[in-house]
């Protein structure tokens, strides 16, 4: 196999839009989801939620290699409260009325374990959604876009027509904030500028 094809880092994740983001800077990641409780603690706030959880998505996907693991997890949080995944055509109603005309927080956190140890950071965007119409939310699940997606919704799909504004980073919206990532990422000697593995 070339060096180029070689994985650069080990991704703890099951979503197909934190590799393909990872792709787009130039890195070739290995893929091993990993299945950790994502039960809230008893007065957690969102932000300590999602860096407690990717820090033990990577701290649990970096058994067994060597190469730095990268762990993160998204949430869209109204009025301080995440919304979590849509377990139903009902619940996917329910959150989208309740983001509609509305501004939420989108938290995504990034968490690299590797040389340095265990390195990590929290991306906070806030999004600015129009009044969304009940018939769009009946047509919009019909395209089975909200289902895996933490909100309900996708902004890289149809779910851009729902966005007004944005502050922040659309990558960590999607799933991975790029620019932070690189950063964690070079910390531990993954350079987005190697084709192949880090040495
Ligand atoms: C808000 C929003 C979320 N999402 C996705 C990103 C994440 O994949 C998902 C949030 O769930 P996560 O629990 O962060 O990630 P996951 O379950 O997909 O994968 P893993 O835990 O294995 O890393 O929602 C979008 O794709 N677009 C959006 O606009």
């Amino acid at each position: 196999m070339a060096e180029t094809d070689s994985p650069m880092l080990r991704l703890a994740s099951a979503s197909p839009r934190r590799r393909e983001l990872l792709a787009s800077i130039g890195l070739l990641a290995e893929v091993r989801p990993v299945d950790v409780d994502e039960t809230p603690l008893a007065g957690e706030s969102a932000g300590a939620y999602v860096l407690r959880l990717a820090r033990r998505k990577a701290q649990v996907g970096a058994v067994g290699t060597r190469l730095p693991t990268l762990g993160s997890d998204t949430a869209v949080v109204l009025d301080g409260r995440i919304l979590g995944k849509p377990v139903s055509r009902g619940h996917a109603r329910e959150m989208l009325e309740a983001l509609s005309g509305r501004v939420h927080e989108v938290m995504t956190a990034v968490a690299v374990s590797g040389p340095q140890g265990m390195l990590d950071t929290c991306v906070v965007t806030r999004v600015a959604m129009r009044p969304i119409e009940s018939h769009e939310i009946d047509a919009y699940w019909a395209t089975g876009e909200p289902a895996d997606k933490a909100g309900g919704y996708a902004i890289q799909g149809r779910a851009a027509i729902f966005v007004e504004r944005l502050e922040g980073s659309h990558s960590a919206v999607v799933g991975l904030p790029l620019f932070e990532t690189a950063r964690l990422l070079a910390r531990q000697g993954v350079s987005c500028w190697s084709a192949g593995a880090p040495s």
